[in-house]
Parts: C-alpha cells; structure tokens; sequence
C-alpha cells in the first residue's frame, strides 16, 4: 500500500463557492496534462465531494491526482473508445485514462438504451477510479432511473478467512428515485474503512475504531500509519462484506475486462497512486417494471422507514452539507487553499 503525502491540515478556515473552486481544481488539472475536457469532468467531480463533505475523496486527492499525472502513470488526455456491443450493453476502453470521462463518453447512449431496453449496463476497462462513486450514479436518478456501480481498488484488503490482503476497497453506489425529496443514494467501500479515510486519520495523528484493519504482522491494530506501511485493512461485516467485495472483483474486473485489484502492478513506477482497474454501471428505467410509479413506491418506503424511528437516511448527511456549502461557500482551511494554489500555480 502506498501512503500519500496528501494536502496538509490548519486551523483557518477560508471559503470557496463551487464554481470557484470547480475553477481551481480545473486549473490544476490542465497544468498537469490533462485535456480541457478531462480536466473540466474531474474537477467538477472533486469539488462535488468536497462540497458534500465526501472529504476522503475531495480535495485530499489533488495531490494523488497531480502525482499520479506527472508520473505518467494515467493518461491525462486519453480519449475513450465507446462501443456499442448490444442493445442492453455499452463497452468502454478508457484508453487508460479516467473512469469518469469514461462514463460521461457513453452515458447518452447508456440512458438511451436503458429507456429503450428497460436495462442497460455499461463495463468500462482500462480506467483509474480515483474518486466518490455516487457522483456516478446519482445523476441517473435525478432523470427518473435507477442505477448501481461497482468498481475494484488496489490490494489493501484481506478477504474474510485469508491471512494477506488481495482485494480492493471496493466499493458500491446505488441510487434510486422517489416522489418527495432527494433520491435514494448509498456508497459505501466494501472495506471496513476507506483507504483515504486511513490515510486522513494518519496524517491528523488519530487512532482508528477497533476493527478496521491488521499490522503487517496481522495483528489488529488501531494505528493507522501501522495499516498503511505494511498492514492492511478488513473487510465490513467479516464473510459478508468479503462476499460483496469479491462480487465487486468479479463484476468490475472480470466481467469488463479490467484488472483485478492484484493485478497492475506499479512497484516500478513511483508517483502513481491511481489504481487502473474496471467499473460496470447498470441502468434500469424503473417505468419499464412494476407498472406501479416507482417514485411513489420508494417514498412509501422512506415514509415507512421514518415512521419506524429512523432519522438518518443514506445520502442525507451529504445533502444537508450540500445545502450548507451552497449557503456558505465550501470550507477549506489555509493551508489547504494555498497548496492548491501552488499547483495550480497561481
Ligand atoms: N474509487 C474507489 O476505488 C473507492 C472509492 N471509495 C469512496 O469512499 C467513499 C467513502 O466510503 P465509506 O467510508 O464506506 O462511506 P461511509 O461509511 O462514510 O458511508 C457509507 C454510506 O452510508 C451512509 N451512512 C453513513 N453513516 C450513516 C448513518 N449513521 N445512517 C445512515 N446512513 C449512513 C452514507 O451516507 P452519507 O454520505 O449521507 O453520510 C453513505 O451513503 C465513498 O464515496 C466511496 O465511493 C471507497 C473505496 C474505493
Ligand atoms: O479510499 C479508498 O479506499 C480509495 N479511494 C480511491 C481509490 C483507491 C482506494
């Protein structure tokens, strides 16, 4: 596993609004050797996390990202190839660049498809996933669709059972419509912890909750650092989020012709941070199903849910941030604001 010196944490907390640090991070981008539209697509991608308070994959990652280009590890101009393989399937070779320009590539033909079909399901291969995964889904629901993502990481986790690690954090966004309020979003790593969530946590000098992950002598530890060099982390949940995480592999990696999180190898190739895996995407209209509004039916769930005491939906945090960044301006503190800048070279 490779510990990132990611951006640096102070107590002074400047504010942003979206558009201006969309610019920003574009800026970054650009400098680094992506393309305008490359650039423009990750931008908005990471601004969207750190407006939401997805803080391990917001503006944390820039470095991983910048680190990752120069080392020429990623293909920052890649131009993706869409092929139009059946009528309920959408391929993708990324061309060994990002996972998102990828999507944003076939995602005309994916939605058209999945309102023509009922389903369409997109595999993209030969890609780099550095980032949040509900970005990826939650735009389909906003459109009245249903969609579920998967894509694989690196090797940092040890399967229920096993004693080394072999898959990836691995995780799992789903989004749904409903009649009243936002949509249905879950994303969650199959890890018991994101690796950034790690990382954020060794470089604040905190300890973690019992349970997340082993030394590199396998014995559990608290000690983030001690996770990163050497260590490893679990899987959620023991045999059932390592059956989830396998089925990520096998629907990420094997079923698009990516790699398996054991499989790339960047040893030799200091500077790169992105994991240059596979990502499948499947989308259903939901008016093609039931015959009942699906809307409605799912707002009767959360109805449901609340009525039994439930506070906190998944995605409801990251709204109310939202909410709270578009009223403020998105928080960042100085430090982090002026590295930024640097990279940008402003
Ligand atoms: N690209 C990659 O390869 C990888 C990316 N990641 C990304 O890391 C991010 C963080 O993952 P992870 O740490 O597992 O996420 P969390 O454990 O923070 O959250 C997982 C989900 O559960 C919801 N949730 C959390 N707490 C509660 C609660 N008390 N009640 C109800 N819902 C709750 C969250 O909603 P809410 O957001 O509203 O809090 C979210 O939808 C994800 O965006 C994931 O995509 C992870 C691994 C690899
Ligand atoms: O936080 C994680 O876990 C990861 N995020 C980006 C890709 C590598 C794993």
């Amino acid at each position: 596993m490779t510990a990132t010196p990611e951006v640096a944490v102070s107590s002074t907390t400047p504010s942003l609004d979206f558009d201006a640090l969309v610019v920003l991070l574009e800026q970054i981008f650009l400098r680094h050797g992506t393309s305008a539209d490359v650039a423009k697509t990750l931008a908005l991608n990471c601004a969207g996390a750190e407006r939401d308070g997805a803080h391990s994959h917001g503006v944390f990652r820039i470095p991983g990202y910048v680190s990752t280009l120069k080392s020429g590890w990623v293909n920052g101009q890649a131009v993706p190839v869409v092929e139009d393989v059946a009528s309920g399937f959408v391929r993708v070779d990324a061309a060994n660049g990002f996972a998102q320009p990828a999507l944003a590539a076939a995602r005309a033909l994916l939605v058209e498809k999945a309102r023509s079909a009922g389903i369409a399901v997109l595999a993209i291969r030969n890609s780099h996933h550095f980032a949040a995964l509900w970005p990826d889904v939650e735009p389909f629901a906003y459109e009245g669709l249903v969609a579920l993502s998967v894509v694989n990481s690196m090797t940092c986790v040890v399967p229920h059972g096993a004693d080394r690690p072999l898959f990836g954090t691995n995780p799992i966004a789903f989004a749904a419509p409903r009649a009243d309020g936002e949509p249905i979003v879950f994303d969650l790593a199959t890890s018991a912890i994101a690796h950034g969530d790690v990382q954020i946590a060794a470089q604040k000098g905190e300890r973690l909750p019992a349970g997340m992950g082993v030394d590199s002598l396998g014995q559990p530890t608290e000690d983030p650092k001690a996770i990163l060099e050497g260590g490893a982390l679990l899987p959620f949940g023991g045999h059932k989020g390592s059956a989830l995480s396998m089925m990520v592999e096998l629907l990420a990696a094997a079923l698009t012709g990516g790699n398996f999180s054991f499989e790339f190898d960047w040893k030799n190739h200091p500077g790169a941070k992105t994991p240059w895996t596979g990502q499948l995407l499947i989308v259903i209209d939901p008016s093609k199903a039931a015959g009942q509004n699906f809307a409605e039916r799912s707002q009767e769930l959360v109805r449901q849910m609340h009525s039994v005491g439930l506070k906190r939906l998944p995605g409801d945090r990251r709204h109310h941030q939202r909410a709270q960044s578009n009223a403020q301006g998105i928080q960042l503190n100085a430090q982090t604001l002026a590295n930024l800048r640097e990279l940008a070279g402003l």
